[in-house]
């Protein structure tokens, strides 16, 4: 089959490619074959987008990939990373200094670090200077010998006391800077971590975990590196540039504009760098989100993934999406390796330039030999430092990329707070209502999943919703729960909108028993006591009691390590059933007033079904409950049927009155619809 997708070929090719596509059986041949018809294109200027598309597997980026290789003048040169380098962010002002806000905790630590910075600058700043006096001393001949000797062990005694100062001053930095920056990497991933963790759930259905974790771990690093490390460096480089110039233009003015000549130049092309590197960083830290994504959702569901045998398809797919960190690297390595070689260059013909002025000086004893050797120390100071400066400016601009990435997470405000609103200081009654719901998920705005829904839940009474797969069951327990809010009317909770209450309060007092119940990679006391609110208050008798309703006791007992047994990550190590029982025990811990049910759709042995269902059956007394039901029973002992389709609630009734009811929707329902016995 062929399917027109998107790439570029010209007009004059077009025949011969469609029926190239038609007769080639398998996609790699159509390539192949493909080459020669490129070649004819090479010349043509005239484009137009046209794509193909082969046994379902798309080829458009392979002929698109050909295309350029052969409309390059050199069909044997290397590949060239094909990678669309995102226009680099501007360095903006604001951006700077809310980057240095970020410091502002770590003032105390960041500016004894450079206190000690600037004396052990100064140390070594002074080390050609001692350096060429010590030449001088040993080469003035007119001194005598006992005189000159005791002028350099004078002058040596006081160079390693002062560079003993250095050493220290240098621990002092380097340790308060390193300190300084793994705290302010630390206080930025909680800050981070608390800006996730607070946004709304339709946030997160549209952001890959991967993604969020790279923000985490990566970005923060980088920020945090770059107000430490990265800063001090840069602040060594400078005091070090602006020191050595000032050394050389006081030693011999002239000298020093020779040597100096090639600095303008460098700075320019440092800048120009500095752009280029903060593009490809911020295409970079996304491209290793993306595979990150990649690994992150493969990795937490191995189970299914060597259920199907892919190891080798995931394999290759994580190699493919870390190809384009590969190929932004290439381009990265290609702009650093320019820039270090042209750096390193022009250092080398600053001491060229020195030498050979400083040595026609020396000749004509306009300079001595100890002045020429503290000023070529100086100017090869300088280069290293002009190199440490640029490298300084590229990784600023890094971490302002990263920067950026972060203050998009730290600067949004959740649809929904976490907490915030009415909170009343009685218990709820229970009394659930829906009113002229409207409601589409943020990530699929073109679905309308409920129009005009309404639906009234009495307390203490039990509504079993039904009706077909994706109709929106679960949805109206997400609404309850306020993991979205609906785009027209509302749900309320004993006559309050829960928009007006403070959604902690609401989800205190709603009990959630999902089809799927999520454990956490703890013990199976830490998973139960993770609904209270106060775990520390729970005594081993509640912790007990509560169990033994939910059926879990008699299993854990049987476990070596009981209530302490660790239940790996999502409580992989535990059955279908006993994970059930223990999402029970979770949502029954908290005493709640409303009970939501989504009924496992998968069955569970008959043994296991039982205890699960006798579980239900003991919390749901005295409690509202809204259950999503795939079970005859629970449709049975239900006080309310809600049978939801099309978006809305279309019937309502007991088990025997909708049974009842010609060419009702529920009878309707239950001809094509198979409900567990
Ligand atoms: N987070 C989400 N983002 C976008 N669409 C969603 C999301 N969750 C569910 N949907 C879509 O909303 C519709 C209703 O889903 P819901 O899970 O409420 O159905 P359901 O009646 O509970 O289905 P089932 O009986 O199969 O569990 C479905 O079409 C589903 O694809």
């Amino acid at each position: 089959m062929l399917i027109i997708y998107s790439v570029l070929i010209s007009k004059s090719s077009l025949p011969t490619l469609v029926n190239y596509a038609k007769n080639v059986p398998t996609t790699k041949y159509f390539v192949r074959s493909f080459k020669g018809s490129a070649e004819k294109v090479r010349k043509t200027q005239n484009y137009q987008p046209v794509s193909v598309r082969e046994s379902g597997e798309p080829i458009g980026n392979k002929i698109l990939e050909m295309f350029r290789r052969y409309n390059s003048k050199s069909p044997k040169s290397p590949e060239k990373p094909e990678v669309n380098v995102r226009k680099a962010p501007k360095l903006r002002k604001t951006d700077l200094s809310r980057l240095f806000a970020l410091a502002k905790p770590e003032k105390w630590r960041l500016t004894s670090a450079i206190g000690f910075l600037l004396v052990s600058s100064t140390v070594s700043m002074a080390v050609p200077f001692s350096l060429g006096k010590i030449l001088d001393i040993i080469y003035t001949k007119a001194e005598d010998f006992d005189k000159a000797k005791a002028k350099l062990n004078k002058v040596c005694g006081i160079l390693l006391s002062v560079f003993v100062l250095g050493g220290l001053c240098n621990f002092g930095r380097v340790y308060c800077m390193s300190i300084a920056g793994y705290r302010m990497t630390q206080a930025l991933r909680t800050k981070v971590f608390e800006s996730i963790v607070k946004q709304e759930q339709g946030w997160f259905d549209k952001r890959p975990t991967g993604e969020l974790i790279n923000r985490l771990s990566s970005d923060t690093q980088v920020v945090g590196q770059a107000l430490s490390q990265n800063i001090s460096d840069g602040l060594r480089s400078t005091v070090m540039v602006i020191a050595g110039t000032s050394m050389m233009f006081y030693m011999s003015p002239k000298l020093a504009l020779v040597g100096l000549a090639i600095v303008p130049p460098v700075a320019g092309a440092a800048v120009i760098y500095g752009r280029y590197v903060r593009g490809i960083s911020r295409k970079l830290q996304d491209s290793l989100a993306d595979a990150t994504k990649v690994a992150e959702e493969k990795i937490s569901n191995m189970r299914t993934v060597k259920a199907f045998a892919q190891e080798p398809r995931e394999i290759e797919n994580y190699i493919h999406s870390i190809k384009n960190v590969l190929n932004l690297g290439y381009l990265e390595a290609k702009a650093r390796a320019v820039f270090y070689g042209m750096t390193g260059f022009s250092g080398h013909v600053i001491i060229i330039s020195v030498l050979y002025y400083g040595g026609v000086m020396v000749t004509s004893n306009e300079l001595s030999i100890g002045h020429l050797s503290s000023f070529l120390l100086y100017a090869a100071y300088i280069g290293v430092s002009v190199g440490g400066l640029s490298s300084f400016y590229s990784e600023l601009n890094k971490s302002v990329g990263a920067a950026q990435r972060i203050w998009e997470i730290m600067d949004r405000t959740p649809a929904i707070p976490v907490t915030g609103g009415i909170r009343p200081v009685t218990d709820p009654e229970g009394h659930i209502e829906y009113k002229n719901i409207k409601f589409s998920y943020p990530s699929r705005k073109d679905i309308q999943i409920f129009k005009d829904l309404e639906l009234d839940i009495a307390p203490g009474k039990m509504v079993a919703v039904v009706g077909p797969s994706g109709s929106g069951k679960s949805t109206l327990a997400a609404l309850l729960l306020r993991l979205y809010d609906p785009e027209d009317g509302a749900v309320y909770l004993d006559g309050h909108n829960i928009q007006d209450l403070d959604p902690s309060w609401v989800r205190r007092h709603i009990g959630t028993v999902s089809q799927e119940p999520i454990l956490f990679s703890s013990s199976i006391k830490d998973n139960i006591l993770y609904g209270a609110d106060n775990p520390e208050t729970i005594t081993q008798d509640e912790l007990i009691q509560v169990s033994k309703e939910a059926n879990v006791h008699e299993f854990v007992q049987q476990l070596p390590e009981g209530f302490d047994t660790v239940v790996g990550e999502r409580g992989v190590m535990l059955s279908g059933g006993q994970k059930q029982r223990v999402a029970i025990a979770r949502a029954l811990i908290k005493n709640p007033k409303i009970l939501l049910l989504d009924e496992a759709t998968s069955a569970l042995d008959a043994q296991s079904e039982r205890l699960v269902q006798d579980a239900l059956e003991k919390i749901m007394k005295g409690r509202t409950v809204l259950t999503i039901a795939h079970r005859l029973s629970t449709i049975q002992n239900a006080d309310t049927i809600a049978v939801l389709r099309d978006g809305q609630i279309v019937e309502k009734g007991n088990y025997q009155e909708l049974l009842h009811k010609e060419n009702g929707a529920f009878r309707e329902l239950m001809k094509h619809q198979a409900f567990q016995s």
